[in-house]
């Protein structure tokens, strides 16, 4: 396959800048992509379908309208209105749980989620850097670092000539480089956010920082500034809402000083302050402007740097803004860099909006980050220190994680771009990570079954509550079947916020809600919640999350196959993967709950439940029935680790329980679903039955990121897994798109596409990367590294969904649900690589965890 040149042909400059990293994902700033793709829609939807789903049709329209134009909210899922593609962003800015503002790969300031799980997508144009150079007392160049030519802000130089620039993202960092035509200076903004793995206190900060490094090639001195513009708000109608106001600020502690201006909001709801700053050390000067008018040419700000390459910097407070009006305010950091030299200038932006409530405002939420810097809303000035005083510290640790990956040789770089560009999730995925204040009592986190779990409040307290949405346009917090798929990231990065998160699901799984309420799949009337199952999500952030789950109402979860199942396939991964006994003590009680309702879905009892004939599952478009490949795999991996954690936890009766219903599962689910080269979709000998399904090993791909695939534990013969994979490379992955788009989930023994469903002929990129990982396992590593690239390579490289990975996407024209939780998985590639590495290093006993040799 083509490397990542073609994004870089339109490059005319001839710099690379300065401590850019090698691997990653690279583009010149006048790039354009050639493929413009759009979302699923009506049009898209094949006759039959229309006919098959017109009662769904008519019940989400009904359901629709009523949420959208009489409650005045947003839908959960807006399948009328998908957010359209634009092919513009880069890295996020921000920890985790903080709030993200995302850049576009040319610099723009374009996604906004300040308010918890909601989006907005508006390039805010006066929000940029611009560079002043001087010499011998005169400014020689000025220009806005931008290629738009806006009609706002007339007078400023804009249209910088993107041939001249590229830029280079490996989150949680990313580099810009611009050549300065005629000026024989380099400029490389690095950009790093505060993302690290097991830490748990800088990793929450709303914050990121800009570090300008100055190469002058002149052979004479340069005095060099660079200005930071940012207006109030995020780009919306509330910015003008009025009452907002500007200030100057410097915070000197331990000898540093930071000095820059904030931004006042004062919004009804979630309030929050802006920092713009800069650090002060000798030889540089830091000045400011407190407001200007965003609306006008800009003229007066582009003058005051003109003149002198500094700003006015008045004293005191602007006034207040009038409704309908917007202001803006500038940060200028200057610093004189000799002939054939080089300077640093470092700058900040900081957002605090501690306290926040959700859509349906009824309680008051702390953002994690408040217990290290207040929630009074007055921490922009220390939190803009810190950032700026710590990010060296923050780059040796990003570095010391990263770079084995990146030293690795046998490692191809398109996965190395791919591992950690697509964990710019864990931030940008709608996320929210809350304190859990240490005077809250268990029944306040959640009801009554909070009190069953004796270390849930301590687990809380300490670590916080986490949540990410499934996807930026299917708006529900902690979906679980997706999560299961994701989760990867979250366990081996932040086992904590894992622990956390299943904690806040072992609650919800002992609570249930009698609510009734339709489901629009089949029109029938179902309680919200039922007792001992796992819901589908934690809620709507538009809603009251953790108070009120179950946001999605397309199906009546609680007859979903796979949910419980991944409830304890998550438990005993984690367990393996922390050695947490406390956990695997607590979580006990509720995977024998949730498996006992399991149990009744095995009507024949032959020991391997059996789907119900609708899309009861993840796939939540594609019917299945009967036994199946997918979920009944998923239950005899279930069944496995029940048998594996009742033997840790000395429970002999549950231990010979499951163990008896594994030996008959396990000879109903061969004879029931081996066909001599793969398991058939499902069991009921409908026209589509023998397809070949790209997640049939689902259950093994768990099983053997716990060990528990090795010869004497095996659940499914090494065999018939290995054929299994063999043929979906072949016809899923090779007879599709050319090989060169990643595994259909469906197709056809005959290498046509099944188009049984909406979902059997997309690429899930999530499940796609899970395959990869499982090929990995079973020692198909090419075949492994090859299937996922097709994925990378046609969401990064050639439609243009950088840091907006769709769920799906089908061979031609459409995708499905940008910015999605499910490609997370790709970590499990790498605890894949880990644990054959170490296995070739140790041979030790099969069950030695990798992260815990
Ligand atoms: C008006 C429309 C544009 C045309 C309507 C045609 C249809 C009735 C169907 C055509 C496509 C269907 C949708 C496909 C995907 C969906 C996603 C699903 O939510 C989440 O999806 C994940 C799978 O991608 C799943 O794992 C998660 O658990 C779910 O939270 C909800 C259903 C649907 C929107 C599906 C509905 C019917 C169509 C629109």
């Amino acid at each position: 396959m083509a490397d990542a040149e073609p994004l870089m042909r339109c490059y005319e400059g001839s710099a690379r800048g300065r401590g850019v990293e090698t691997a990653g994902w690279r583009l010149c700033l006048a790039h354009r992509f050639p493929e413009q793709r759009q979302p699923y829609g009506a049009g898209d939807v094949p006759f039959r379908d229309v006919l098959r789903h017109v009662g769904l049709m008519l019940r989400y329209f009904k359901w629709w309208y009523k949420k959208t134009r009489i409650e005045k909210k947003s839908a959960f899922i807006d399948l009328l209105c998908a957010v359209p593609l634009q092919q513009i962003y880069g890295c996020p800015l921000g920890g985790i749980g903080g709030g993200t503002i995302t850049r576009g790969w040319r610099g723009e300031f374009c996604r906004w989620q300040l308010n918890p799980g909601k989006y907005h997508y508006e390039t805010v144009i006066t929000d940029q850097f611009t560079v002043c150079l001087r010499r011998k007392g005169q400014t020689v160049y000025q220009q806005v670092l931008s290629v738009e030519k806006p009609s706002a802000l007339q007078g400023w130089n804009w249209g910088y000539c993107g041939r001249y620039a590229f830029y280079h993202a490996l989150y949680p960092r990313a580099w810009m480089v611009y050549e300065l035509p005629g000026q024989n200076v380099v400029l490389t903004c690095r950009q790093i956010s505060p993302v690290i793995p097991h830490d748990y206190k800088d990793s929450s900060l709303p914050v990121g920082v800009f570090i300008w490094e100055v190469e002058n090639n002149s052979e004479e001195p340069v005095d060099v500034s660079i200005m930071f513009t940012l207006q109030n708000g995020t780009g919306t109608k509330g910015d003008g809402s009025g009452g907002h106001w500007n200030e100057p600020f410097a915070l000197q502690d331990g000898g540093e000083r930071v000095a820059g201006v904030l931004l006042h909001h004062c919004t009804p709801i979630n309030p929050f302050t802006f920092a713009v700053a800069a650090r002060e050390k000798a030889g540089t000067v830091i000045t400011h402007l407190t407001a200007f008018d965003p609306a006008g040419s800009g003229r007066d700000v582009w003058q005051d740097l003109l003149q002198d390459g500094k700003l006015e910097s008045p004293t005191g407070k602007s006034k207040q803004t009038q409704k309908g009006e917007v202001t803006a305010a500038a940060v200028c950091a200057s610093c004189m860099v000799p002939a054939q030299g080089h300077g640093t200038l470092e700058l900040a932006l900081v957002w605090d909006m501690p306290r926040v409530h959700f859509g349906s405002k009824e309680r008051l939420h702390l953002r994690r980050y408040t217990r290290f810097f207040g929630s009074n809303g007055d921490a922009a000035p220390a939190l803009s220190h810190y950032a700026l005083t710590h990010y060296k510290e923050w780059e040796r640790k990003i570095e010391a994680w990263q770079k084995p990956i990146l030293e690795d040789s046998q490692l191809p770089s398109w996965y190395k771009s791919a591992l950690f560009n697509e964990l710019y999730f864990m931030t940008d995925g709608g996320t929210i990570w809350l304190d859990i204040p240490p005077d809250c009592l268990p029944q306040d986190l959640q009801g009554p079954g909070a009190a069953k779990l004796s270390h849930l409040l301590p687990v809380l307290q300490e670590y916080g509550r986490f949540a990410y949405l499934e996807g930026q346009e299917y708006r529900m917090y902690n979906t679980y079947d997706v999560h299961f798929y994701a989760s990867f990231a979250l366990v081996m990065l932040w086992p904590k916020l894992q622990i956390s998160l299943q904690y806040d699901i072992a609650v919800t799984v002992l609570n249930e809600d009698m609510q009734p309420r339709q489901y629009l799949v089949c029109g029938k009337t179902a309680q919200v919640k039922m007792k001992n199952v796992v819901p589908h999500d934690i809620g709507d952030p538009d809603d009251e999350p953790w108070q009120r789950v179950n946001a999605y109402l397309m199906h009546d979860t609680a007859n979903w196959k796979d949910l419980n199942l991944k409830f304890v396939l998550q438990v005993y991964r984690d367990y393996y993967l922390t050695h947490d006994a406390l956990y695997l003590q607590d979580m006990w009680p509720v995977c024998q709950a949730v498996m006992e309702s399991e149990l009744k879905f095995d009507t024949d009892n032959d020991g391997l439940i059996e789907n119900g004939g609708t899309a009861d599952q993840t796939y939540d478009a594609w019917v299945v029935n009967g036994a199946s490949a997918y979920c009944g795999g998923l239950w005899l991996a279930a069944v496995r680790m029940m048998c594996e954690m009742a033997e840790v936890l000395g429970d002999t009766e549950t231990r010979q329980k499951y163990g008896a219903i594994l030996q008959k599962g396990k000879e109903s689910f061969e004879r029931l679903l081996w066909n001599g080269k793969y398991y058939n979709y499902d069991s009921s000998g409908s026209s589509t039955s023998s397809s070949i399904m790209s997640d049939q090993c689902a259950g093994q791909w768990f099983l053997g990121a716990c060990g528990l695939d090795q010869k004497e534990l095996e659940v499914f013969p090494k065999s018939h897994i290995v054929s299994a994979l063999r043929t979906i490379f072949e016809k899923n992955v090779m007879s599709f798109a050319g090989g060169t788009m990643g595994a259909v989930n469906g197709m056809r023994p005959d290498g046509v596409p099944d188009t049984s469903s909406v979902q059997s002929s997309e690429v899930w990129v999530g499940v796609v990367y899970a395959l990869a990982a499982t090929m990995i396992q079973e020692g198909l590593v090419q075949e492994g590294f090859h299937t996922a690239e097709g994925c990378y390579r046609t969401v990064w490289e050639n439609l243009g969904m950088a840091f907006q990975t769709p769920e799906a996407y089908c061979e031609k024209k459409v995708y499905r649900s940008l910015a999605y939780m499910r490609p997370l998985s790709i970590w499990s590639m790498q605890l894949a690589l880990e644990s054959k590495a170490h296995r070739a290093l140790s041979p030790t006993p099969p069950q030695k965890n990798p992260l815990h040799p």
